[in-house]
């Protein structure tokens, strides 16, 4: 059986990274980019007031002193001449330093009287100037290869006046579930052995989250004859293939011998997890097919633990960042792990993390609050309210 940390290097070293495009950045949002994002501008383009008030010379600022009010500079709308000894220019938050001012006094600190203004304090030490590109010079790499354009960097991605960006096409990707018990939501209720194929919904929205497209979701009954083709389909469109169920080692578990038509490089099958021991990764005709556990809760980890690197790696992303474990603190007490790593489900509250009460794989009404997964080293000795501890978003 191979541990957490070895079943992903190895599903990330054997991830293929999809081909480069270019879009608009109105489309750019959550992406992956293909080339760095080099700014075309300075930002700011020129000295710039950080308040609304007056730019005068510092030497010619005094408490009581008159100053001549000499024009008025807005942003978009400079004032057309430069300011000399004696004068003030009334200027507004992002407007042009006149040539010859050094300072800014904010307008809270004026008195004005007809085209003449007084200061009572403000003198400093802040200029309350932006200076030309002391956020960013022209040429500057604002963006690397490889980063995903969040809410946060899509500002400094416009604001390096890009109107497109080269980003790496977004995966595709096919769901394939099996079990002859499960029927689409809404129609389990019709016989009482039938129940709502759930697992592919959290998946396809995880994977959503992760910047994937989904293409198809398809159902199989536990049938090779069924199953066989729906893998077929799924390895000739998709970029990535996700079985959910039959992975186990029961009669009916044809996860793995659905692909048999195709040349199957088979990277991992079973991992020292818990949830998720039946997960297992290979290469169907060269695409990545990932083959999640049946059991809704370990589905759902399995795919925090595999498939959201695994998309992140393929889009030219630091997949092994995806699960980078982050110390926490633990509300609740922990027992001692066993003899597979343990991926406790936990809701982050404003004390820290508390493990759910129900911590079956087979579960889904636990997922809804669960917000984390706490990672418990193999052999952990058990762990009090308090403990930090190593997690990750889930
Ligand atoms: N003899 C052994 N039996 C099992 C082992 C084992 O090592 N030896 N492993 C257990 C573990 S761990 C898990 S996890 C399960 C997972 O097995 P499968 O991937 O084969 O899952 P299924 O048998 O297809 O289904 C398990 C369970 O989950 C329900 N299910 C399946 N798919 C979905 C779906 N898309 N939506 C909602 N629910 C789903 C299914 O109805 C079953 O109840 O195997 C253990 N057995
Ligand atoms: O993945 Mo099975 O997770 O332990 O029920």
């Amino acid at each position: 059986m191979f541990s957490y940390d070895d079943a992903l290097a190895l599903l990330l070293c054997s991830a293929p990274v999809l081909p480069a495009e270019t879009a608009a950045i109105e489309n750019a949002g959550g992406r992956y980019l293909a080339r760095p994002v080099t700014a075309a501008i300075d930002a700011p383009r020129a000295d710039v007031s950080a308040m609304d008030g007056y730019a005068l010379r510092l030497a010619d600022a005094q408490p009581g002193r008159w100053l001549t009010v000499a024009g008025e500079a807005a942003a978009g709308v400079p004032l057309s001449h430069g300011l000399a000894q004696g004068e003030a220019a009334r200027i507004f938050t992002g407007a042009h330093i006149p040539q010859g001012a050094d300072c800014v006094i904010m307008q809270e600190y004026a008195e004005r009287s007809g085209d003449r203004v007084q200061f009572s304090g403000g003198f400093g030490p802040a200029s309350h100037i932006r200076r030309k590109a002391g956020d960013f010079a022209k040429g500057d790499i604002l963006l690397e290869q490889g980063q995903r354009l969040t809410p946060r960097a899509m500002v400094a991605l416009a604001g390096a006046d890009l109107a497109e960006v080269g980003l790496v096409r977004q995966p595709g990707i096919v769901i394939i579930s099996t079990g002859n018990e499960l029927e689409q939501p809404g129609s389990a209720h019709l016989s009482p052995h039938l129940q709502p194929e759930s697992g592919s919904y959290g998946v396809a929205a995880l994977a959503n989250t992760c910047g994937a497209i989904l293409m198809d979701r398809m159902h199989g009954r536990d049938d090779l004859e069924i199953l066989a083709p729906l893998a077929r389909s799924g390895i000739d469109r998709a970029d990535c293939v996700v079985v959910i169920g039959g992975a186990s080692v029961g009669d009916h578990d044809l996860a793995r011998p659905m692909f048999g038509g195709a040349q199957m490089d088979e990277k991992f099958s079973s991992v020292a997890i818990r949830p998720g021991k039946p997960v297992w990764f290979g290469l169907a005709n060269g695409i990545p097919v990932l083959g999640l556990p049946g059991n809704p809760t370990s589905a759902m980890v399995t795919a925090r633990l595999f498939l959201a690197p695994l998309l992140a790696a393929m889009q030219g992303g630091d997949g092994a960042a995806t699960t980078r474990f982050l110390p926490q603190v633990l509300c609740g007490a922990l027992p001692a792990n066993g003899s597979r790593e343990t991926f406790v489900r936990a809701r982050s509250t404003e004390f820290g993390l508390v493990p759910a009460h129900n911590q079956e794989s087979g579960a889904q009404a636990p997922l809804t609050a669960s917000d984390w997964l706490i990672r418990r080293p193999i052999g952990a000795d058990a762990v009090a309210n308090g403990a930090i501890v190593p997690a990750i978003p889930f």
